[in-house]
Protein backbone atom coordinates (compact mmCIF):
# COMPACT_ATOMS: atom_id res chain seq x y z
CA UNK A 1 0.00 0.00 0.00
CA UNK A 2 0.92 3.65 -0.90
CA UNK A 3 1.55 5.80 2.07
CA UNK A 4 2.86 8.88 0.27
CA UNK A 5 2.21 10.13 -3.05
CA UNK A 6 3.47 13.53 -4.40
CA UNK A 7 2.92 14.51 -7.93
CA UNK A 8 4.58 17.62 -9.90
CA UNK A 9 4.40 19.47 -6.82
CA UNK A 10 5.48 23.11 -6.82
CA UNK A 11 5.71 25.42 -3.54
CA UNK A 12 6.15 29.49 -4.71
CA UNK A 13 7.12 31.91 -1.96
CA UNK A 14 6.80 35.65 -2.41
CA UNK A 15 9.76 37.36 -1.62
CA UNK A 16 9.78 40.69 -0.62
CA UNK A 17 12.02 43.60 -1.62
CA UNK A 18 13.16 45.45 1.51
CA UNK A 19 14.73 48.81 1.57
CA UNK A 20 16.90 50.19 4.15
CA UNK A 21 16.86 53.64 6.48
CA UNK A 22 13.47 54.78 7.74
CA UNK A 23 12.34 56.27 4.32
CA UNK A 24 13.16 52.67 2.46
CA UNK A 25 10.85 50.55 5.49
CA UNK A 26 7.82 52.95 4.20
CA UNK A 27 8.38 52.21 0.84
CA UNK A 28 8.60 48.62 1.33
CA UNK A 29 5.19 48.73 2.60
CA UNK A 30 4.03 50.78 0.17
CA UNK A 31 5.96 49.11 -3.15
CA UNK A 32 5.76 45.54 -2.25
CA UNK A 33 8.13 44.27 -4.80
CA UNK A 34 8.44 40.89 -4.94
CA UNK A 35 10.23 38.07 -6.89
CA UNK A 36 8.63 34.86 -6.62
CA UNK A 37 10.81 31.60 -5.21
CA UNK A 38 10.23 27.96 -6.45
CA UNK A 39 10.95 26.43 -2.96
CA UNK A 40 9.82 23.27 -4.68
CA UNK A 41 10.01 22.31 -7.99
CA UNK A 42 7.45 20.27 -9.80
CA UNK A 43 8.54 17.20 -7.45
CA UNK A 44 7.05 13.58 -7.68
CA UNK A 45 7.59 10.69 -5.58
CA UNK A 46 5.85 7.57 -4.27
CA UNK A 47 6.80 6.17 -1.05
CA UNK A 48 5.33 2.46 0.28
CA UNK A 49 3.93 1.85 3.64
CA UNK A 50 6.37 0.48 5.50
CA UNK A 51 9.25 2.28 3.91
CA UNK A 52 11.90 4.58 5.63
CA UNK A 53 13.22 7.58 3.46
CA UNK A 54 15.98 9.73 4.25
CA UNK A 55 14.88 13.21 2.15
CA UNK A 56 18.02 15.10 1.54
CA UNK A 57 19.70 18.12 -0.17
CA UNK A 58 21.98 21.19 0.66
CA UNK A 59 20.80 23.97 2.92
CA UNK A 60 17.61 26.24 1.55
CA UNK A 61 16.85 23.13 -0.94
CA UNK A 62 13.21 22.88 -0.30
CA UNK A 63 13.07 19.83 2.33
CA UNK A 64 11.62 21.47 5.08
CA UNK A 65 9.03 23.24 3.05
CA UNK A 66 8.00 19.59 1.58
CA UNK A 67 7.31 18.34 4.90
CA UNK A 68 5.21 21.54 5.92
CA UNK A 69 3.17 20.52 2.19
CA UNK A 70 3.06 16.70 3.66
CA UNK A 71 1.79 17.51 7.22
CA UNK A 72 -0.51 20.00 6.21
CA UNK A 73 0.92 22.72 7.43
CA UNK A 74 1.24 24.28 4.28
CA UNK A 75 -0.77 24.42 0.89
CA UNK A 76 0.79 23.79 -2.20
CA UNK A 77 1.06 26.05 -5.05
CA UNK A 78 -0.17 23.33 -7.16
CA UNK A 79 0.65 19.72 -7.55
CA UNK A 80 -0.79 16.47 -5.82
CA UNK A 81 -0.35 15.29 -2.15
CA UNK A 82 -1.81 12.70 -0.70
CA UNK A 83 -1.21 10.89 2.70
CA UNK A 84 -2.72 7.55 2.85
CA UNK A 85 -5.46 8.99 0.97
CA UNK A 86 -6.27 12.05 2.38
CA UNK A 87 -5.14 15.74 1.08
CA UNK A 88 -2.98 16.90 4.38
CA UNK A 89 -4.19 20.47 4.19
CA UNK A 90 -7.67 19.75 3.47
CA UNK A 91 -8.15 17.39 6.23
CA UNK A 92 -5.61 18.33 8.69
CA UNK A 93 -7.41 16.58 11.75
CA UNK A 94 -7.55 13.49 9.68
CA UNK A 95 -3.91 13.57 8.87
CA UNK A 96 -3.15 14.51 12.45
CA UNK A 97 -4.21 11.37 13.43
CA UNK A 98 -1.91 9.83 10.82
CA UNK A 99 1.32 10.98 11.51
CA UNK A 100 3.68 11.80 13.77
CA UNK A 101 6.38 14.83 13.69
CA UNK A 102 9.01 15.47 14.73
CA UNK A 103 10.79 18.69 14.50
CA UNK A 104 14.79 18.35 15.86
CA UNK A 105 15.17 22.55 16.06
CA UNK A 106 11.41 23.10 18.00
CA UNK A 107 9.42 21.40 20.41
CA UNK A 108 6.38 20.58 20.71
CA UNK A 109 6.34 19.92 24.45
CA UNK A 110 5.25 21.93 27.23
CA UNK A 111 8.59 23.82 28.34
CA UNK A 112 7.06 24.06 32.10
CA UNK A 113 5.07 21.45 32.37
CA UNK A 114 6.68 17.71 33.80
CA UNK A 115 6.96 15.64 30.58
CA UNK A 116 3.85 13.21 31.07
CA UNK A 117 1.54 16.21 31.31
CA UNK A 118 2.24 17.06 27.93
CA UNK A 119 1.98 13.16 27.07
CA UNK A 120 -1.75 13.50 29.16
CA UNK A 121 -2.14 16.43 26.93
CA UNK A 122 -1.35 14.59 23.67
CA UNK A 123 -3.56 11.75 24.75
CA UNK A 124 -6.51 14.20 25.47
CA UNK A 125 -6.35 16.18 21.88
CA UNK A 126 -5.73 12.81 19.92
CA UNK A 127 -8.56 10.73 21.90
CA UNK A 128 -6.13 7.71 22.33
CA UNK A 129 -7.77 5.04 24.34
CA UNK A 130 -6.08 4.18 27.55
CA UNK A 131 -4.76 0.89 26.97
CA UNK A 132 -2.79 1.95 23.62
CA UNK A 133 -1.67 4.91 25.41
CA UNK A 134 -0.09 2.85 28.05
CA UNK A 135 1.24 0.45 25.94
CA UNK A 136 2.89 2.83 23.79
CA UNK A 137 3.73 4.53 26.56
CA UNK A 138 5.75 1.44 28.03
CA UNK A 139 6.94 1.06 25.12
CA UNK A 140 8.74 4.02 24.53
CA UNK A 141 9.76 4.38 28.49
CA UNK A 142 11.92 1.11 27.78
CA UNK A 143 13.20 1.42 24.55
CA UNK A 144 14.11 5.22 24.47
CA UNK A 145 15.06 4.86 28.57
CA UNK A 146 13.05 7.91 29.86
CA UNK A 147 11.77 6.81 32.98
CA UNK A 148 14.23 9.30 35.07
CA UNK A 149 13.15 12.30 33.85
CA UNK A 150 9.16 11.54 32.69
CA UNK A 151 8.41 13.63 35.44
CA UNK A 152 10.70 15.97 35.60
CA UNK A 153 9.88 19.65 33.49
CA UNK A 154 10.96 19.60 30.10
CA UNK A 155 13.01 22.97 30.65
CA UNK A 156 15.47 20.86 32.66
CA UNK A 157 16.62 18.03 30.56
CA UNK A 158 19.44 17.61 28.20
CA UNK A 159 18.97 18.03 24.19
CA UNK A 160 19.56 14.05 24.08
CA UNK A 161 16.97 13.81 26.30
CA UNK A 162 14.20 16.16 25.01
CA UNK A 163 14.98 14.89 21.71
CA UNK A 164 14.26 11.17 22.95
CA UNK A 165 10.73 12.70 24.97
CA UNK A 166 9.92 14.36 21.38
CA UNK A 167 10.11 11.36 19.53
CA UNK A 168 8.18 9.32 22.10
CA UNK A 169 4.88 11.88 21.93
CA UNK A 170 5.01 11.45 18.49
CA UNK A 171 4.20 7.81 18.55
CA UNK A 172 1.60 7.95 21.42
CA UNK A 173 -1.35 7.85 18.63
CA UNK A 174 -0.02 5.03 17.03
CA UNK A 175 0.90 6.98 13.46
CA UNK A 176 1.58 5.07 10.54
CA UNK A 177 3.54 7.67 9.25
CA UNK A 178 6.72 9.25 11.26
CA UNK A 179 8.23 12.44 9.93
CA UNK A 180 11.57 14.02 11.29
CA UNK A 181 13.41 17.02 10.40
CA UNK A 182 16.62 16.76 11.26
CA UNK A 183 16.07 14.35 14.45
CA UNK A 184 19.76 13.79 16.10
CA UNK A 185 20.93 17.57 15.29
CA UNK A 186 23.06 18.51 17.91
CA UNK A 187 23.45 15.55 20.06
CA UNK A 188 26.34 13.34 21.06
CA UNK A 189 27.27 10.22 19.37
CA UNK A 190 25.98 8.15 22.02
CA UNK A 191 22.53 9.53 21.80
CA UNK A 192 22.39 9.81 17.96
CA UNK A 193 23.17 6.19 18.22
CA UNK A 194 20.02 5.37 20.60
CA UNK A 195 17.79 7.39 18.80
CA UNK A 196 19.22 5.77 15.63
CA UNK A 197 18.28 2.29 17.21
CA UNK A 198 14.92 3.12 18.37
CA UNK A 199 13.70 4.42 14.61
CA UNK A 200 15.13 1.13 13.34
CA UNK A 201 13.02 -0.74 15.79
CA UNK A 202 9.64 1.69 15.12
CA UNK A 203 10.04 1.07 11.50
CA UNK A 204 10.92 -2.71 11.75
CA UNK A 205 8.79 -3.90 14.32
CA UNK A 206 5.62 -1.67 13.98
CA UNK A 207 6.16 -0.71 10.52
CA UNK A 208 6.14 2.54 10.85
CA UNK A 209 6.79 4.53 7.82
CA UNK A 210 9.45 7.02 8.06
CA UNK A 211 10.64 9.84 5.87
CA UNK A 212 12.96 12.43 7.79
CA UNK A 213 15.76 15.24 6.38
CA UNK A 214 19.21 15.27 7.87
CA UNK A 215 22.44 16.61 7.46
CA UNK A 216 23.71 13.71 9.29
CA UNK A 217 24.32 11.05 6.57
CA UNK A 218 24.68 8.36 9.15
CA UNK A 219 21.56 8.89 10.25
CA UNK A 220 20.57 7.89 6.21
CA UNK A 221 22.96 4.85 6.24
CA UNK A 222 21.38 3.30 9.21
CA UNK A 223 17.80 3.95 9.41
CA UNK A 224 17.11 4.40 5.33
CA UNK A 225 18.08 1.95 2.53
CA UNK A 226 16.44 4.49 -0.11
CA UNK A 227 17.11 8.34 -0.16
CA UNK A 228 15.47 11.05 -2.08
CA UNK A 229 17.84 14.01 -2.87
CA UNK A 230 16.68 17.58 -3.91
CA UNK A 231 18.80 20.59 -5.08
CA UNK A 232 17.45 23.79 -5.90
CA UNK A 233 13.27 22.96 -5.63
CA UNK A 234 14.00 19.95 -8.07
CA UNK A 235 14.33 16.04 -7.54
CA UNK A 236 18.11 14.68 -8.81
CA UNK A 237 17.73 11.52 -7.01
CA UNK A 238 15.43 9.14 -6.04
CA UNK A 239 16.69 5.14 -5.36
CA UNK A 240 18.83 2.78 -2.87
CA UNK A 241 22.02 4.14 -1.54
CA UNK A 242 23.84 1.38 -2.37
CA UNK A 243 22.89 2.57 -5.51
CA UNK A 244 23.96 5.97 -5.13
CA UNK A 245 27.25 4.80 -4.28
CA UNK A 246 28.03 2.49 -7.04
CA UNK A 247 27.15 5.21 -9.40
CA UNK A 248 29.28 8.07 -7.74
CA UNK A 249 31.39 6.38 -5.52
CA UNK A 250 34.27 4.69 -8.11
CA UNK A 251 36.94 4.73 -5.68
CA UNK A 252 37.89 2.01 -3.63
CA UNK A 253 40.32 0.86 -0.86
CA UNK A 254 42.23 -2.02 0.14
CA UNK A 255 44.15 -2.61 3.15
CA UNK A 256 46.98 -5.65 3.08
CA UNK A 257 48.84 -7.15 6.02
CA UNK A 258 51.94 -8.43 4.38
CA UNK A 259 53.48 -11.34 6.53
CA UNK A 260 56.63 -8.84 6.74
CA UNK A 261 57.74 -5.64 5.22
CA UNK A 262 57.94 -5.88 1.36
CA UNK A 263 59.01 -2.20 1.50
CA UNK A 264 58.25 -0.45 -1.41
CA UNK A 265 55.41 -2.00 -3.86
CA UNK A 266 54.62 -0.71 -7.36
CA UNK A 267 50.86 -1.71 -7.72
CA UNK A 268 49.33 -0.85 -11.05
CA UNK A 269 46.63 1.07 -11.28
CA UNK A 270 46.34 1.75 -7.53
CA UNK A 271 47.36 4.59 -5.86
CA UNK A 272 49.31 4.45 -1.89
CA UNK A 273 47.23 5.57 0.50
CA UNK A 274 49.27 4.67 3.58
CA UNK A 275 52.44 2.73 4.02
CA UNK A 276 52.91 1.55 7.59
CA UNK A 277 55.94 -1.30 6.68
CA UNK A 278 53.95 -4.70 6.77
CA UNK A 279 50.01 -2.60 6.58
CA UNK A 280 49.33 -0.76 3.50
CA UNK A 281 46.52 0.81 1.81
CA UNK A 282 45.96 1.51 -1.85
CA UNK A 283 43.19 3.14 -3.59
CA UNK A 284 41.43 2.34 -7.24
CA UNK A 285 39.28 2.76 -9.74
CA UNK A 286 36.33 0.22 -9.70
CA UNK A 287 36.60 0.69 -13.73
CA UNK A 288 40.29 0.56 -13.95
CA UNK A 289 41.41 -2.43 -11.43
CA UNK A 290 39.64 -5.41 -10.06
CA UNK A 291 40.32 -6.71 -6.58
CA UNK A 292 40.98 -10.23 -8.13
CA UNK A 293 43.38 -9.38 -10.10
CA UNK A 294 45.12 -7.09 -7.21
CA UNK A 295 45.33 -9.56 -5.04
CA UNK A 296 46.66 -12.30 -7.74
CA UNK A 297 49.44 -9.67 -8.38
CA UNK A 298 50.23 -9.34 -4.45
CA UNK A 299 50.32 -12.94 -3.47
CA UNK A 300 52.16 -14.47 -6.59
CA UNK A 301 55.63 -11.84 -4.76
CA UNK A 302 54.84 -11.90 -1.36
CA UNK A 303 52.94 -13.43 1.98
CA UNK A 304 49.70 -11.66 2.40
CA UNK A 305 48.14 -12.27 5.67
CA UNK A 306 44.93 -10.26 5.84
CA UNK A 307 43.01 -7.68 3.24
CA UNK A 308 39.93 -5.73 4.11
CA UNK A 309 37.65 -3.99 1.25
CA UNK A 310 36.39 -0.54 1.65
CA UNK A 311 33.72 1.13 -0.63
CA UNK A 312 33.98 4.72 -0.97
CA UNK A 313 31.79 6.30 2.25
CA UNK A 314 28.33 7.85 1.62
CA UNK A 315 29.39 11.55 3.08
CA UNK A 316 32.06 11.17 -0.06
CA UNK A 317 29.43 10.16 -2.54
CA UNK A 318 27.68 13.25 -1.42
CA UNK A 319 30.07 15.67 -1.18
CA UNK A 320 30.83 14.50 -4.78
CA UNK A 321 27.55 14.64 -6.02
CA UNK A 322 26.71 18.11 -4.48
CA UNK A 323 30.39 19.50 -5.68
CA UNK A 324 28.81 18.46 -8.99
CA UNK A 325 25.21 19.74 -8.60
CA UNK A 326 27.08 22.92 -7.99
CA UNK A 327 28.73 23.25 -11.28
CA UNK A 328 26.71 24.93 -14.31
CA UNK A 329 28.86 22.73 -16.64
CA UNK A 330 28.05 19.16 -15.22
CA UNK A 331 24.43 20.24 -13.82
CA UNK A 332 22.80 19.00 -17.14
CA UNK A 333 24.82 15.93 -17.71
CA UNK A 334 24.83 15.07 -14.00
CA UNK A 335 20.72 15.90 -13.74
CA UNK A 336 20.56 13.39 -16.85
CA UNK A 337 21.98 10.69 -15.05
CA UNK A 338 20.62 10.92 -11.57
CA UNK A 339 17.16 10.94 -13.13
CA UNK A 340 17.57 8.20 -15.58
CA UNK A 341 18.31 6.31 -12.56
CA UNK A 342 14.91 7.43 -11.01
CA UNK A 343 13.39 6.13 -13.85
CA UNK A 344 14.25 2.86 -13.14
CA UNK A 345 13.34 3.14 -9.73
CA UNK A 346 10.46 4.08 -10.74
CA UNK A 347 10.09 1.36 -13.55
CA UNK A 348 10.87 -1.33 -11.09
CA UNK A 349 8.25 0.01 -8.30
N1 LIG B 1 7.89 31.29 4.43
C1 LIG B 1 8.79 31.53 3.50
N2 LIG B 1 8.75 32.68 2.78
C2 LIG B 1 9.65 32.92 1.80
N3 LIG B 1 10.64 32.07 1.44
C3 LIG B 1 10.74 30.90 2.12
C4 LIG B 1 9.83 30.56 3.19
N4 LIG B 1 10.16 29.35 3.67
C5 LIG B 1 11.24 28.94 2.95
N5 LIG B 1 11.57 29.87 2.04
C6 LIG B 1 12.68 29.76 1.05
O1 LIG B 1 12.50 28.54 0.35
C7 LIG B 1 13.75 27.90 0.10
C8 LIG B 1 13.71 26.49 0.68
O2 LIG B 1 13.66 26.58 2.09
P1 LIG B 1 13.59 25.27 3.02
O3 LIG B 1 13.53 25.76 4.44
O4 LIG B 1 12.51 24.39 2.54
O5 LIG B 1 15.01 24.60 2.72
P2 LIG B 1 15.75 23.38 3.43
O6 LIG B 1 16.16 22.45 2.35
O7 LIG B 1 14.90 22.83 4.53
O8 LIG B 1 17.05 24.11 4.02
P3 LIG B 1 17.96 23.79 5.32
O9 LIG B 1 18.72 22.56 5.04
O10 LIG B 1 18.83 25.01 5.36
O11 LIG B 1 17.02 23.69 6.50
C9 LIG B 1 14.82 28.80 0.74
O12 LIG B 1 15.37 29.60 -0.27
C10 LIG B 1 14.03 29.64 1.73
O13 LIG B 1 14.62 30.92 1.88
Amino acid sequence: MTAIVVKDLVKEFRQYRRFSGFFGSIKSLVTREHTVLRAVDNVSFKIEKGEAVGYLGPNGAGKSTMIKMLTGILVPTSGHVRLMNTIPHKSRRENANKIGVVFGQRSQLWWDLPVMDSFELHKYVYKIPGSKFKDNLNFCVDMLRIADFINKPVRQLSLGQRMRVEIAMALLHDPEILFLDEPTIGLDVMAKDSIREFLRTVNREKKVTIMLTTHDLKDIEEICPRMVIVNNGHLVYDGAVTNLKSQLGNQRKITVEFKSNPGQINLPGTHLVFDEGRRKQFSFDRGTASVFDLLATLSNQYTVEDVSLEDADIEEVIRTLYKQLEDPLNTANNLQNVTKSLSEQVAVR
